[in-house]
């Protein structure tokens, strides 16, 4: 049996606005493997969300998937392909909760105003669960003290208006979780949080993944967030990923220029207080005019004239893979 949980292959995901094309994914492929997390890393843009609700058939108007496959290993019924799906029809939706739950930036995206919290929870437990209406009543009541949320009786027969934006955060998180499962997608789950609840909810997504064997993709921007979290790392720029593989490979021997620029940005725990923090020169490309070669040329310190041709993508280990042809002139001797 397959230890993956979602592959994506060569996905493009593109949007038309005003006549004109924006390839927002230009042939993004990975894998998700059964109870680890894959971490979606790069700049505001490159297409991290655009990835996110493109597996899950979320995708705004304007935007369609071009070409690619987006395939969920399915322990019970075998290989679904998720880009074939009608996005509202009823395999979808099933799949989406059931299956493959998502925890967005704004967690009023997907809590109702106008009902309880424990109500909307044990809603989502009665569509995908067999239990009693009891059975129910006590499992919210169960999730939200796992969310650390004080008084959990009450609190679950409030209205989201009546709850924090970091509580909020979490009660979507219990609606997210109350399934556990299969693959859960996380867009900057924690972003507006402080630090302490931040860390909470990491570790109920680390529990999750060890008791539940769930999939975990992250979204992100920070790469502290993936040095702690993740298993596999996708780095991503301008619709496509210019390096991917292990958190140890791609942040102990990074290959890409653009990885190592992101690095460089971020202080790291450990280096000390004089570490030199550089931020990335110049500003992403207008994603209606794309550079025809390497997206990240127009910025990259070490960009020649063949970088602006089309770059393919080199595999250095079986899991370690970059899309940069200067990659080994530039960086194997360091
Ligand atoms: N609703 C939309 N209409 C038009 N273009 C969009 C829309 N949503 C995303 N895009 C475009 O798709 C590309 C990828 O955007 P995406 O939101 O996936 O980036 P991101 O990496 O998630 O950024 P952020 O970290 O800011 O959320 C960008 O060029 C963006 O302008």
């Amino acid at each position: 049996m397959t230890d993956l949980a979602l592959s994506v292959k060569d996905l493009q995901t593109f949007f038309y606005t005003n006549n004109r094309c924006n390839k927002a994914l230009n042939g993004v492929s990975f894998d998700i493997r059964k109870g680890k997390t894959l971490g979606i890393v790069g700049e505001s843009g490159c297409g991290k969300s655009v990835t996110a609700s493109s597996i899950m058939q979320l995708l705004p108007r304007l935007s369609r998937i071009e070409q690619g496959s987006i395939t969920y290993h399915s322990e019970t019924e075998g290989e679904i392909r998720i880009d074939q799906l009608e996005r509202d029809g009823a395999e979808m939706r099933r799949l989406r909760g059931d299956d493959i739950a998502m925890i967005f930036q704004d967690p009023m995206t997907a809590l109702n105003p106008v009902y309880t919290v424990g109500f909307q929870i044990a809603e989502a437990l009665q569509y995908h669960t067999d239990l009693s209406p009891k059975a129910r009543g006590e499992k919210v009541v169960d999730l939200l003290t796992d969310m650390g949320i004080p008084m959990p009786e009450k609190r679950a027969k409030e209205f989201p208006h009546n709850y924090s934006g970091g509580m909020r955060q979490r009660a979507m998180i219990a609606m997210a979780m109350s399934c556990a499962p299969k693959i859960l997608i996380a867009d900057e789950p924690t972003t507006a949080l402080d630090v302490t609840i931040q860390a909470q909810i990491f570790r109920l997504m680390n529990q999750l993944k060890e008791e539940h064997g769930t999939a975990i993709m992250l979204i992100t921007h920070d790469m502290g967030v993936i040095a702690e979290l993740a298993d596999d790392v996708a780095v991503m720029y301008m619709g496509n990923i210019v390096e991917a593989g292990t958190v140890d490979e791609v942040l102990r021997t990074p290959r890409h220029p653009y990885t190592r620029a992101l690095l460089d940005s971020v202080p790291v725990l450990g280096r000390g207080k004089d570490q030199d923090i550089k931020s990335i020169r110049g500003a992403t490309p207008d994603p209606y005019e794309r550079p025809p070669g390497c997206q990240f040329e127009p910025r990259c310190d070490y960009a020649t004239a063949a970088c602006q041709q089309p770059q393919s993508e080199d595999y250095i280990t079986d899991t370690h893979r970059v899309m940069c042809h200067r990659y080994k002139e530039i960086f194997d001797n360091v």
